[in-house]
């Protein structure tokens, strides 16, 4: 779908994009960097809108320097910032951008018609946009993106200013367009753990180079830990502090989940009371479940703990990114592991 090679962008003063050298297959892939890290500019060179100051790029297939305008023909563009006519109800705008993409007047009406309510506007998009909420602009930025029909499509930051709930609309949305019309997506984001949700593949960057590029799958194996949630009772008025103790004179090594395993990757998790046991071997389970029998605690669960993208990053990343990324997330007022 996309491979750079050597790609570099210079600005007088900064490095926007380093001998950045990727492949992206088809799928849903997410760019995570932080502010800065050069996602807007990578976007922009792909669309033939940016020239490189060094190395090449191919989107389908196409040179970025010498056929741009056949690139926009065939990708959809969703932009970060706020760009939408406040006057302009967001029929009128979608039907619009559908005849800029080359359909005939009844087609970009009905493909309008379709993508709006693929997207999640009804009645609202006939009403100007300029009273629209973040969410529902951020909809319709999408479904421009999507109405002329695009194989790929480049979504720049597309849950930013969104709340949580709005955030998880967003991305299954971002999901729908691969499941259900095969649409190839790359989608940017400062925050790792909602790619991880995602993506079947992330591509991660910082000050413009490379850090790492592998399928989501990867980037969260399965560790050698169990991670363990159990009900309190009268007897046990913190189940969790008696099976830690029943499970440690076991033999058994036991520590308590730290922040992140309270957080989206554990949904539903009863407010991180959560022990991690280090499997020794398949009689770790038996020695769990006997220990909370024993005790008379009701098992919430017990699972194989999974890495999460943003516990993996760290070491890969040091701690250059992790530090950038959290004052940008503390700045736009979001949670780094959100
Ligand atoms: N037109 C420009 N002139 C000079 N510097 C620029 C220009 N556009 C971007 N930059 C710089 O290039 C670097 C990368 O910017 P870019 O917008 O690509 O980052 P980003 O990862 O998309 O971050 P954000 O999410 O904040 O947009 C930044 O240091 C930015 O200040």
């Amino acid at each position: 779908m996309i491979a750079t090679e050597s790609l570099g962008k210079r600005y007088p003063k900064v490095t926007a994009l380093d001998r950045l050298s990727v492949d992206i297959t088809p799928g849903v892939t997410g760019l995570v960097g932080a502010n800065g890290a050069g996602k807007s500019t990578l976007i922009k060179i792909l669309l033939g809108l940016s020239p490189a100051t060094e190395g090449r790029a191919r989107v389908l297939g196409l040179d970025v320097a010498t056929e741009g305008a056949v690139i926009r023909e065939r990708v959809g563009y969703m932009p970060e910032h706020d760009c939408l006519p406040p006057d302009v109800s967001a029929t009128e705008f979608v039907v619009h951008m559908a005849r800029m993409s080359g359909l005939p007047p009844a087609a970009a009406r009905e493909r309008t018609a379709d993508t709006l309510r693929h997207v999640g506007l009804y009645e609202e998009r006939y009403r100007p946009m300029g009273g629209y909420s973040t969410g529902m602009k951020q909809r319709v930025k999408l479904a421009q993106a999507l109405v002329h029909d695009p194989r790929l499509v480049l979504l720049d930051e597309p849950t930013n200013g969104l709340d949580p709930v709005g955030r998880d609309e967003m991305l299954a949305l971002i999901r729908r367009v691969h499941t259900d019309f095969g649409i190839s997506v790359l989608v940017t984001s400062h925050l790792l753990g909602e790619l991880e949700r995602t993506c079947d593949h992330v591509v991660v960057i910082d000050g413009g180079r490379l850090l790492r590029s592998s399928a989501t799958s990867d980037f969260t194996q399965a560790t050698g830990s169990l991670a363990v949630e159990v009900t309190d009772t009268d007897a046990h008025p913190d189940g969790t502090a008696a099976l830690g103790a029943a499970l440690t004179a076991a033999g058994l090594a036991v520590r308590a989940a730290g922040g992140l395993e309270s957080g989206a990757g554990y949904a539903g998790a009863g407010g991180g009371h959560v022990l991690l046991v280090d499997v020794a071997g398949d009689e770790t389970y038996d020695v769990v479940r006997d220990a909370v029998a024993g005790l008379g605690l009701g098992l919430v669960r017990m699972e194989q703990r999974r890495h999460r993208i943003a516990e993996v990053f760290q070491p890969a990343a040091g701690t250059d990114f992790d530090d950038a990324n959290r004052g940008s997330a503390q700045k736009r007022g979001t949670t780094h592991a959100a």
